[in-house]
């Protein structure tokens, strides 16, 4: 993106190596006194080994001669690999605070001026920004976001039926389009192409390039010489400008719309919890925009469930048993079945284990000298855990690592295993420490309302070569290595609903939560915001299905809502109530929404604020 070769090289080049060399020889000379180094592969002076596009099977390789903790010089920078899982959280968990520190490459400096909390110090504001996202995105927290995952994954299972060919742009879209809900209240977004998902992946992008050290890395005293000769900085200072503005355009429109009333939206509590949070304005607006760049994560993680799912349809088709079993297909299903749906939870797990999206995490920095295993690690050490080999470990995993394989972590009564021990989620794709992912459950969340929406009405598989009449299976280790993460190659994908009325009555889900046809809804087109708290509320409708009387909810426009005359309807036969859409709609734009929910599936009475309360046994 940046073009940081255009230096003056004639004069600049040799002078700079010469100098590099000679001080990076003092620089490992005066280490080696402080202890042994870890042993790792050699490669030119200064320079270090040659690392292929996917280094992290150069640590594979590498590890079989040198062992699990690999020391090795690159261009001048120390680096630890650390290939196993104990290692890892050994060095990266345990000790913690002296292990997450972040590398920061020059062109970061000038494209973020350390405002992407993913990328920052481990300082002050990290820790303001941290302990802000923990707020809304800890178990606990990211709850909140339950009903808007919901929808999205209406939204989308509903778009792949209607239109498939685009199913990955589709992809992107959801991705962004929830975060963008979560974050700053916005209404979903009705395309790929929408100027602000447009802008946020470009900020997406530009956070990659952050990460990627370029030229300017290793004779940093250029960045010094004038704009007319480093035209990159230019370009640099201005996307930082372009950016802050854009971010503080989103957050300020947050600012203006806040009311009394209770928001769920992230942005918005930054601007409630200001003054607690100690966040200045721009650092909200970019702590704010850097979450909903986790979208990134999000669309990777779902391209490869897409590739899963067509490579290994008997594992598609268990989803689904177990969605037809514990669901039915008179109803989707909604987070309320989580605790029921356990090989759903084991798809998220294996998908994650599968296919690593990060497969080298974030680089970890040593903030002091430390020693492990007999070996010294300087301050300012680059460490990388290679989360993809950690995640092939044959002996926790068993022999079939390379295979999407969900029953791995399923017991024999179908349970879900607990996690491996110092992992929090059954693998290591979160990271570590201080620093792993702040946004992995609603990412967990995300991806299982997602599945079993998807899953419960529609059907994956390959499309058929036109010519041989077989099935296309894409090649399923070809990886797109973008950066620091990892996406699988185009493929195509057929989507077709699993039963005759899967598209009604997803079409007919939405409807009676009371959004108009087409991803913006009733609002589509317009910047108005979506609130948490609109009318309705799906597992009311829910308790509605699971009380048998969903086909006639969906079937009829008879309103036989038995009322008596002091505002209490009599208890309609088992199964046999049969609402009008509009009397739904009406009764939960009246019910409170804690009111509404029944836990077993069976409705209690609910009192609506005018004549209604209704009732299903
Ligand atoms: C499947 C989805 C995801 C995966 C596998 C994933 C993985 C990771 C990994 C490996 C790291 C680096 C951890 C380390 O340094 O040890 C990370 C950091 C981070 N992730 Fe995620 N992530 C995902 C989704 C998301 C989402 C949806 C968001 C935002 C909503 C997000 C926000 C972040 C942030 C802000 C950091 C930096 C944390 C820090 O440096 O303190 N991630 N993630």
């Amino acid at each position: 993106m940046f073009d940081l070769n255009s230096l003056p090289s004639v004069f600049a080049i040799p002078v700079t190596v010469g100098l590099l060399v000679v001080s990076s020889v003092y620089f490992f000379q005066s280490r080696e006194s402080k202890g042994k180094l870890a042993p790792g592969p050699k490669g030119p002076p200064f320079l270090g080994p040659r690392l292929s596009s996917k280094p992290w099977k150069d640590f594979e390789q590498w590890g079989k001669q040198y062992g699990d903790i690999m020391y090795i010089n690159s261009f001048g920078k120390g680096l630890l690999v650390l290939n196993s899982h104990s290692a890892a959280v050994d060095l990266l968990d345990r000790r913690g605070s002296n292990y997450s520190d972040r590398q920061i490459f020059i062109v970061n400096e000038y494209l973020t001026r350390g405002l992407s909390f993913g990328l920052a110090k481990h300082g002050d504001m990290w820790r303001r920004m941290r302990r802000a996202a923990h707020e809304c995105l800890s178990k606990t927290g990211v709850t909140r976001y339950h009903q808007i995952q919901q929808r999205e994954a209406l939204v989308f299972t509903e778009n792949l039926l209607r239109d498939s060919k685009q199913w990955d742009q589709e992809v992107y879209r959801t991705a962004a389009s929830g975060l963008l809900t979560a974050v700053y209240g916005l209404l979903p977004r009705e395309s790929a192409d929408d100027p602000t998902i447009m802008k946020l992946n470009q900020f997406h992008e530009i956070l990659i390039s952050a990460v990627t050290p370029g030229l300017i890395e290793y004779l940093p005293w250029l960045q010094y010489f004038p704009t007319a000769v480093m035209p990159w900085k230019k370009k640099a200072k201005k996307s930082y400008y372009d950016l802050s503005s854009f971010f503080m355009g989103l957050f300020n429109d947050t600012r203006k719309q806040i009311d009394d009333k209770e928001n769920s939206g992230f942005a918005e509590f930054l601007v409630r919890e200001k003054d607690q949070l100690g966040l200045s304005e721009l650092e909200s607006a970019w702590l704010a925009a850097t979450v909903v760049a986790g979208f990134g994560s999000n669309t990777e993680a779902l391209l490869w469930l897409f590739l899963a799912m067509i490579a290994y349809p008997d594992k598609q088709r268990k989803c689904q048993d177990e969605l037809d079993t514990v669901v039915g297909q008179s109803r989707m299903p909604t987070f309320e079945d989580k605790d029921n749906l356990p090989y759903l939870k084991a798809t998220v797990r294996e998908l994650l284990r599968w296919r690593a999206i990060s497969p080298l995490g974030n680089e970890h920095v040593t903030k002091e000298d430390d020693w492990y295993q007999g070996y010294f690690i300087p301050k300012g050490t680059m460490c990388l855990a290679n989360i993809w080999l950690m995640n092939r470990n044959r002996d926790i995993y068993g022999p079939d690592v390379d295979d999407f394989n969900p029953d791995r972590f399923i017991d024999k009564e179908g349970r879900l295993k607990p996690a491996l021990i110092d992992t929090k989620d059954g693998h290591s794709a979160y990271g570590f420490g201080p620093r792993i992912c702040p946004a992995r459950h609603l990412a967990n969340d995300t991806l299982f309302i997602v599945i079993a929406r998807m899953l419960w009405a529609a059907k994956l598989s390959p499309v058929i070569d036109k010519q041989t009449g077989k099935p296309i299976i894409p090649d399923l280790t070809a990886t797109i290595v973008d950066g620091v993460k990892s996406r699988p190659l185009p493929f195509d994908v057929l989507v077709t609903p699993r039963f005759a009325d899967a598209a009604e009555m997803v079409a007919r889900t939405r409807e009676l939560s009371g959004w108009s046809s087409g991803t913006g809804g009733a609002h589509s087109g317009s910047e108005a915001r979506w609130r948490s708290r609109v009318p309705f509320d799906e597992p009311y409708l829910d308790t509605l299905y699971t009380s048998g009387a969903r086909r006639e909810v969906l079937a009829s426009n008879v309103d036989p809502l038995p009322r008596n005359g002091d505002d209490h309807c009599t208890n309609p036969e088992p199964g046999t109530i049969v609402l009008d859409p509009e009397v739904v709609r009406a009764a939960i734009h009246a019910v409170p929404l804690n009111a509404a929910r029944s836990p077993g599936g069976k409705a209690g009475p609910i009192c609506a604020s005018g004549n209604l309360t209704i009732t299903l046994a």
